[in-house]
């Protein structure tokens, strides 16, 4: 009798176990289906929704916002998250800084909360955002209020090798995205469905729906289903119809919290301008950091060059405050530890170009300086939201040429942004133009840096539309290279036409001004009694070529210290030298008949001459020489004949691979017949013994291979038995067990653990299965048992890739995320 009851035990209590999950699901459905009358029911214009707690939100999404401390809402979250949990498509606007993040991101969870979505149910939401950086950041928000939620969420911002990520692609539920590098993925990496897509968000929408990601966007589109909710936000929103059409949005809900205030940016923002002249632009610039060194700034400026100038030339200079420096040629890798660096800085100055300008949360910046004009009114709106975020006050500068003064000012008044003139104290200005130019005199790379700043600058402004405020003619050119250090402007051929470009060309010398050429005699050497300074040497130096040996190293090198090719420069400002002829000898030669751009007596339209600068012949640098140098080489192939094929012996003597025999040595050893069958049945010997050879070291690899499977079959069982995690492979996971993309991981599963959390996660079909078959025999039972644990250990190894996985927490995680997943 005492047999048969403890027999028994075991199938009441797993009945039991049934009962209760079975149970703990009706109640799951019952609450699922309250909160769906609950968000049906939300009246939208309540006024009583003050706290998240107010909202009909999943346990998991109300405990990750308490959790992460947010408990009032704001503006726009009281506007446009009851929208976003009824599902309807949104076009939000509302200034920098008032919480659009948690705005989507809370719609986006308890959409999939109500779909009951799990992890095999793949991507159910699609978050993109136009820079890396802000991914990143949203991504963050993301994993704070996700944390109780029981998604898969990754971030895919480029960088690395695609087929390491689409490893892992198919996984996610949740992906926060750059627009280029989905696209790619989308396009070729099979595992990933968005056929069921719940949601797209598009982050700073106006930016990710212009021109540079049009076409991106376009084809992004035409991945998605029709079906799915679509959020828009940005605090410059554009209502354009041809937007809508292209999102195909459906009766879309327009929220505009701040669209009757008296100011377009955050009330707490103190906004000023000052006006100097582009020529002092440096002096007033370090004038100010030196005043404000016990501050947090970001100083931007108009191009990657212009930012790298400005930080390499005044950190020589030793502010007194730590420099950092953001642009979009940075690896990234380094991006992201400036951002997090200058985030977690007390007093910093980030010079950085408009990369970010939008979305990015740094706290506790005192100051935005805008040195260069921002190239619209959206752009500076943007910057100087860096500053002022939710209830902080902040202080934006706007540095003006007077040139630009009544244009801006005009601008700024139409958009409702209040601004303010101040003047800068002359005490407080700082002369830094001599420091700059002995450091150019004795750095060649900062030299070469001036000068591309100078260009970019140049370039930057003829190419803005808005000739009110960017007009090239009215601005101090010569005074603005001085002030970078530059012996003189480089003229720009653009402007120049006919008989000047002739003129300038063939007059090298005679364009360095009258004076200098005054103090030197026919060989250019100081005449008796004048007094020259290094200055005066530099201008007068006959090699002033831009493209110095130093720099020919360096032509070719990206990232941060290379001062590389340049994509942005092949325009009307793309300027090239006149090659020497002992420089790329050949190549200029084999290219001068079809390109004449080599030759020196006739540049071509796109061509900058340099002067001001001596030397023999004008200075001429062409930012694509590299390619036509590459295109030549390839041409100079044709010239060489056909290559020989050599092999080396043991001594390093190269040989031809084949050696025909002597007619009279062929005929000594034998009939050709015997010979030809001796040799056959030479190599087959010899293919037989390598054959053996290599069967032999296939058996030993399979025996290794079996004995290294035991041992770790051994380790995990006795891992599992100790209650410790197994580890984690995935598919493509090498042998060593190392996975590439761990930091590319889930939200965790918090508040169900183990089996239970499983249970509750498998497809519910599945489980419906179980149960029904639970009234076996206890033979079958038992039977089962050792199959459920085989397949529960099978599963829970494949889940673990979702729980056990880290996210990115300190830089070097980072590190590792950018190693497996990052650029567009
Ligand atoms: N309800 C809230 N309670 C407290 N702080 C909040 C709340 N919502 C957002 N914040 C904080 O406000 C700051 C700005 O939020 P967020 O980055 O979402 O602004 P934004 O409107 O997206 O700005 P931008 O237009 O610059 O992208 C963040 O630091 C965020 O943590």
């Amino acid at each position: 009798m005492p047999s048969r009851t403890s027999a028994k035990a075991p199938q009441r209590q797993h009945q039991n176990k049934t009962e209760t999950k079975s149970l703990k699901r009706k109640r799951d459905q019952e609450d699922l289906q309250k909160l769906q009358d609950a968000v049906d029911k939300l009246d939208l214009k309540s006024d009583e929704i003050v706290k998240f707690s107010d909202l009909p939100l999943s346990n998991a999404t109300a405990s990750g916002l308490e959790a992460s401390h947010f408990q009032n809402l704001t503006d726009i979250q009281k506007a446009a998250v009851p929208l976003g949990l009824k599902g309807k498509d949104i076009l939000a606007a509302a200034k920098t800084g008032s919480g659009k993040t948690l705005a989507f991101l809370i719609p986006v969870l308890e959409r999939l909360h109500r779909a009951q979505w799990s992890e095999y149910d793949g991507l159910g939401a699609l978050i993109i955002s136009p820079t890396r950086e802000l991914a990143v950041q949203t991504f963050e928000v993301l994993r704070k209020i996700g944390r109780r939620s029981p998604y898969s969420a990754g971030l895919v911002i480029g960088g690395k090798s695609l087929q390491d990520e689409a490893q892992r692609l198919h996984r996610m539920n949740i992906l926060v995205c750059t627009p280029g590098r989905i696209l790619q993925h989308l396009d070729q990496t099979s595992g990933l469905q968005t056929d069921n897509l719940q949601i797209l968000v598009l982050d700073e929408a106006d930016r990710i729906m212009d021109m540079g990601f049009q076409q991106t966007v376009d084809a992004l589109v035409q991945h998605l289903p029709k079906t799915r909710q679509t959020l828009l936000f940005s605090a410059t929103q554009s209502k354009r119809i041809s937007d809508l059409a292209r999102l195909s949005l459906k009766d879309p809900e327009y929220v505009s919290v701040h669209e009757a205030a008296v100011a377009a940016t955050p009330t707490t923002l103190t906004q000023s301008y000052v006006v100097t002249p582009l020529p002092d632009k440096m002096n007033t610039l370090f004038g100010f950091i030196k005043a404000n060194k016990k501050c947090k700034m970001i100083v931007f400026l108009s191009s990657g060059k212009q930012v790298r100038f400005a930080y390499e030339s005044l950190r020589h200079l030793q502010p007194g405050i730590s420099l950092l420096h953001l642009h979009g040629r940075q690896k990234q890798v380094a991006r992201l530890e400036i951002t997090s660096r200058f985030s977690a800085s007390k007093y910093a100055c980030l010079f950085a170009t408009d990369i970010v300008a939008r979305g990015l949360d740094f706290p506790a910046v005192d100051f935005v300086v805008q040195v260069d004009c921002p190239e619209d009114l959206d752009t500076y709106i943007h910057r100087v939201g860096r500053t002022a975020r939710y209830e902080a006050k902040g202080n934006a500068v706007l540095f003006l040429d007077p040139s630009e003064e009544a244009g801006m000012l005009k601008l700024l008044e139409q958009r409702k942004v209040p601004i303010r003139k101040v003047n800068v104290k002359e005490g407080k200005k700082q002369d830094v133009q001599n420091s700059i130019q002995s450091m150019i005199f004795s750095n060649r790379d900062l030299k070469y840096l001036a000068q591309k700043a100078f260009i970019s600058y140049v370039k930057s402004v003829n190419y803005n539309k808005n000739k009110e405020i960017f007009n090239l003619d009215k601005l101090d050119l010569d005074g603005y290279a001085t002030s970078l250090g530059l012996p003189g402007a480089p003229q720009i051929k653009r402007f120049q036409n006919g008989e000047d470009v002739k003129k300038l060309k063939n007059a090298s010398r005679a364009m360095l001004s009258s004076d200098s050429e005054s103090d030197l005699d026919d060989d250019g050497k100081k005449k008796k009694g004048e007094v020259r300074t290094k200055f005066d040497k530099l201008v007068s130096r006959k090699n002033q070529d831009v493209l110095t040996d130093h720099y020919a190293k360096l032509v070719g090198e990206d990232g941060e210290n290379g001062v590389g090719d340049d994509d942005e420069e092949d325009d009307f400002l793309a300027v090239k030298r006149v090659l020497k002829d002992d420089d790329f000898d050949q190549a200029a030669s084999s290219d001068s008949d079809s390109d004449s751009d080599a030759d020196s007596t006739s540049p071509p339209i796109g061509t900058k001459v340099l002067t001001g600068l001596g030397g023999d012949a004008p200075l001429v640098v062409d930012s694509k020489r590299r390619e036509k140098l590459l295109q030549s080489k390839k041409k100079l192939l044709r010239f060489k004949g056909r290559p020989d094929k050599v092999v080396f012996d043991d001594d390093g003597t190269a040989h031809h691979p084949y050696r025909i025999k002597d007619e009279a040595d062929f005929q000594r050893d034998g009939d050709a017949e015997d010979q030809r069958r001796r040799f056959v049945e030479g190599e087959a010997a010899r293919v037989k013994e390598a054959d053996a050879d290599d069967k032999q070291v296939a058996r030993e690899r399979r025996r290794e291979k079996k004995l290294k499977r035991k041992a770790r079959e051994a380790e995990e069982a006795k891992g599992g038995a100790d209650g410790m995690p197994m580890p984690t492979l995935v598919a493509g996971d090498d042998e060593d067990g190392e996975d590439p993309l761990a930091f590319l991981a889930s939200l965790p599963t918090v508040g169900r653990s183990g089996s239970e959390a499983e249970e509750e996660d498998r497809p519910r079909k599945k489980a419906k299965k179980r149960v029904e078959r639970d009234d076996g025999s206890e033979e079958e039972d038992d039977d089962r048992k050792q199959k459920s644990k085989k397949k529960d250990k099978k599963k829970s190894k494949s889940k673990k890739v979702i729980e056990v996985t880290e996210q990115p927490d300190t830089l070097e995680d980072y590190e590792t995320l950018a190693a497996g997943l990052l650029d567009d």
